[in-house]
């Protein structure tokens, strides 16, 4: 892990809603994301996480401060970022090499190279096989693991994902988790991830950003310091190290603190 890559600095949003009402959803908000590190945004429903994400990949403006990637003030969406949603959005008339060549056909990438980065990150996703396959004829899993190679492909510098694995079932889940430690360690990715399972963003997580309850505003910001500063890759590992269940606790306690404020 190097400098800091992303910064969220003073970041508001309020949503105007019909008959002149207003809606803040997020409220001065700042952290930032060091360079090929895994940031995990956490907090109770309806905190404002995916309008954070959002605002990261300039899918939604700020009503005030910024999002700063790479030095440069996001003002709408680029290649320097990916999104990876919850939903699989593949393209289902394509085969799968063909999807994770895509984004490169529509950059004018030559055939050749194309074909040499798709393989390359459906070997890093375990795909490689199935590069022939249409989605139809594949599980649910291996349709998100197939955006994410599509995702990595184009390159981006920041990787933004909300809930990728929510849909999964918990083997899967597990699985597509151990999975982007991996793509943490083997690419120089930054990546942002919102979730709310805790289990989830103790894995995953280099920084936990805990946002309070509606309006989101930056509740807590949590190192994982039992790791050492190192990533575990497998999840029965982890949940063994001193130190896993009292920050499970802790960010439990917090989820009911905030639930309750809700409330
Ligand atoms: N386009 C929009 N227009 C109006 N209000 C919105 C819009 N998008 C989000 N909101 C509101 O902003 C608040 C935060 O929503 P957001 O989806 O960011 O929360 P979240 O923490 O990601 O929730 P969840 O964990 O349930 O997905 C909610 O009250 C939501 O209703």
């Amino acid at each position: 892990m190097s400098g800091t890559q992303l910064e969220v600095r003073d970041l508001s949003k309020t949503f105007v809603l019909g008959g002149g009402k207003t809606l803040q959803a997020v409220d001065s908000v700042s952290f930032g994301v060091d360079q090929n590190s895994i940031c995990v945004l956490l907090g109770p429903s309806g905190c404002g996480k995916s309008t954070v994400l959002r605002m990261m990949a300039g899918l939604e403006t700020p009503t005030s401060g910024a999002v700063v990637i790479g030095g440069k003030t996001v003002t709408g969406p680029g290649q320097d970022r990916g999104m990876v949603f919850q939903a699989y959005t593949s393209f289902d008339w394509l085969s799968v090499r063909k999807n994770v060549e895509f984004g490169m056909k529509v950059n004018g990438v030559d055939a050749a190279k194309r074909r040499e980065r798709a393989d390359h990150f459906l070997g890093l996703v375990g795909l490689i096989k199935f590069a022939e396959a249409y989605p139809s004829q594949l599980s649910g899993g291996m349709r998100q693991r197939v955006a994410i190679a599509r995702t990595l492909a184009n390159d981006p510098e920041v990787l933004l994902m909300d809930e990728p694995f929510g849909a999964l079932d918990a083997e899967t889940r597990w699985l597509m988790q151990e999975l982007m430690i991996d793509v943490a360690e083997k690419t120089d990715t930054t990546m942002v991830i919102v979730t709310h399972d805790l289990e989830e963003a103790i894995f995953l997580a280099d920084k936990i950003i805990f946002l309070s309850s509606h309006p989101g505003r930056l509740k807590e910001e949590i190192i994982p310091a039992f790791k050492g500063g190192k990533r575990i890759g497998d999840k029965e590992h982890i949940i063994r190290m001193d130190g896993y269940s009292e920050l499970e606790e802790k960010l439990m306690r917090l989820m009911r603190e905030e639930g309750h404020r809700r409330t």
